[in-house]
């Protein structure tokens, strides 16, 4: 089944303090945000693409969609204040397939044999999302002073694309504007609504790219795939 993407290039990068939104950071010669709509543009199951952004900086993508030639991004919507906003307005500009995955612009390694393991999940549970076991110990802090050791072994580190049946997103997605609720991922908003949300094991390699050594990860990571 084929699906629709919603990718989000909307925010400001301020973490990366690059002076720039992120998305125009070249890796390895190409923009940011080029890499991630290259994987979605490439898979056939893809159907279309709503990319999302600041309307100041729209025809700067559009110039990069014509330039390095990606051919499904059939509508722009607007940013919103936060990325729960931008994903909203995305929604909105949907055609209607079945299926939709909601993707970060700053996490350019996906697989797409993750998009077409998420998206069959999505169909079988209604809801899925990629993550990766914790390696880390992780604690609760007040203060500056540890507070609790979390257990570790139901800790999972949660990355996007994450899919959904678009009805259950968009459900979803209304009852937290009702409510109020803003959260940090989409599949919360399906949490609190006390739906499923399954987890397919990702790849630590799907980094989003937030602060600057990111950066570092990223340029080792790309000479990782040449070497493939
Ligand atoms: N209002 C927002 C906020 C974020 N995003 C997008 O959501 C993804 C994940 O957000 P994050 O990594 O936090 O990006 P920024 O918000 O740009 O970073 P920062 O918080 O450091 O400003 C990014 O691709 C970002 O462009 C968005 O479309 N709209
Ligand atoms: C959606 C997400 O990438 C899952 O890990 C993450 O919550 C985005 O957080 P951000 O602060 O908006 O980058």
């Amino acid at each position: 089944m084929n699906y629709e993407a919603i990718v989000l290039a909307a925010g400001q990068g301020k973490r990366m303090n690059a002076g720039m939104n992120k998305q125009f950071l070249e890796l390895g010669g190409e923009p940011l945000i080029v890499r991630t709509l290259k994987v979605f543009d490439r898979d056939e199951r893809c159907a279309r693409i709503v990319l999302v952004v600041n309307p100041a900086e729209r025809s700067r993508f559009e110039l990069l969609l014509d330039r390095f030639h990606i051919r499904k991004v059939a509508a722009f919507a607007d940013g919103g204040e936060e990325r729960q906003h931008s994903v909203y307005n995305g929604l909105q500009a949907l055609e209607g397939e079945e299926i939709v995955l909601i993707h970060d612009g700053a996490r350019p390694f996906v697989r797409v044999r993750h998009l077409h393991e998420l998206a069959d999940a999505a169909i079988q549970y209604g809801a899925a999302i990629p993550a990766v076991r914790v390696k880390d110990t992780i604690k609760k802090v007040d203060g500056l002073f540890v507070e609790q050791t979390i257990d570790r072994s139901s800790l999972w580190a949660v990355q996007t694309p994450q899919a959904f049946r678009l009805s259950l997103i968009m459900e979803a997605h209304e009852a937290a504007k009702q409510a109020g609720y803003l959260g940090t991922d989409d599949a919360s908003l399906v949490e609190r609504i006390g739906k499923p949300v399954k987890i397919i094991e990702g790849d630590y390699r799907n980094i989003k790219l937030t602060t600057p050594e990111d950066l570092l990860f990223a340029e080792a990571i790309l000479a990782s795939r040449i070497a493939e």
